[in-house]
């Protein structure tokens, strides 16, 4: 029997330039067990992944301010509040960095993503003033009330679908995965991972990528 799975999604499941790894196909469709995608990036990301990996949607987005679990959406967080840092950052000089259309953030509900190329100092800065949290998942910086994590978003995933967090194995690369390592049963960082996830995690692979997930996936379904 397979475990559940909660898996990151950027530098997890793709490659350094966030191209999804066509081994995903491979091995999550035909999962058996349920799998999470949690994942940084703005609600239709994930759940668009789900539709086109042919997995039920069952999401946790925008690092935990939106949870999609049994057809309920339930959200975290303060858009208003990282909107108003958003405004002042570039009031102050800063530039998000995504260009007119910013599909980055035109769907995000919960918090403001900013691209990596910003100025760091001047948004933890403003940040900072507004009692919010900048982090770096190593494809952008997020700025996101405290307390809203991945891993309190599969608390109620768990919760709605009667599952133990315990019985599940995470597998991610950054800071933003951390939360999920504590609450998960085996957690996996990606060698690719910064070190806050490597701290988190249980053990830390050799392979980079998809190569390590995929490793781990493999192993498991044997
Ligand atoms: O959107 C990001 O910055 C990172 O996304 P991830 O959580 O799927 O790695
Ligand atoms: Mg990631």
């Amino acid at each position: 029997m397979v475990p559940p799975l909660v898996l990151d999604i950027d530098g997890t499941l793709t490659d350094a330039q966030s191209r999804l790894d066509p081994r995903a196909f491979d091995v999550l469709p035909s999962w058996d067990a349920p799998v999470i995608l949690a994942t940084g990036k703005a609600f239709p990301y994930p759940v668009s992944l789900c539709h086109y990996l042919g997995l039920p949607e069952t999401v946790i987005a925008e690092n935990g301010g939106v949870v999609l679990v049994d057809g309920e959406v339930t959200y975290a967080g303060n858009r208003e509040a990282a909107q108003a840092v958003a405004d002042e950052f570039v009031a102050r000089g800063g530039d998000l960095g995504w260009g007119t259309a910013d599909t980055v953030n035109r769907w995000r509900e919960t918090e403001i993503a900013v691209s990596l190329d910003a100025d760091e100092a001047l948004l933890r800065d403003v940040a900072d003033a507004f009692d919010l949290e900048v982090i770096d998942t190593g494809f952008a910086y997020h700025v996101k009330s405290h307390g809203v994590e991945k891993g309190v978003g599969l608390e109620h995933v768990c919760e709605t679908i009667d599952y133990d967090p315990e019985d599940f194995v995470a597998i991610g690369d950054s800071e933003n995965d951390a939360s999920t390592f504590r609450v998960v049963g085996q957690s996996y960082a990606v060698a690719n991972a910064d070190e806050v996830a490597k701290a988190a995690a249980d053990e830390v692979l050799e392979e980079s990528y998809m190569d390590g997930t995929y490793s781990v996936l493999d192993a498991l379904r044997e």
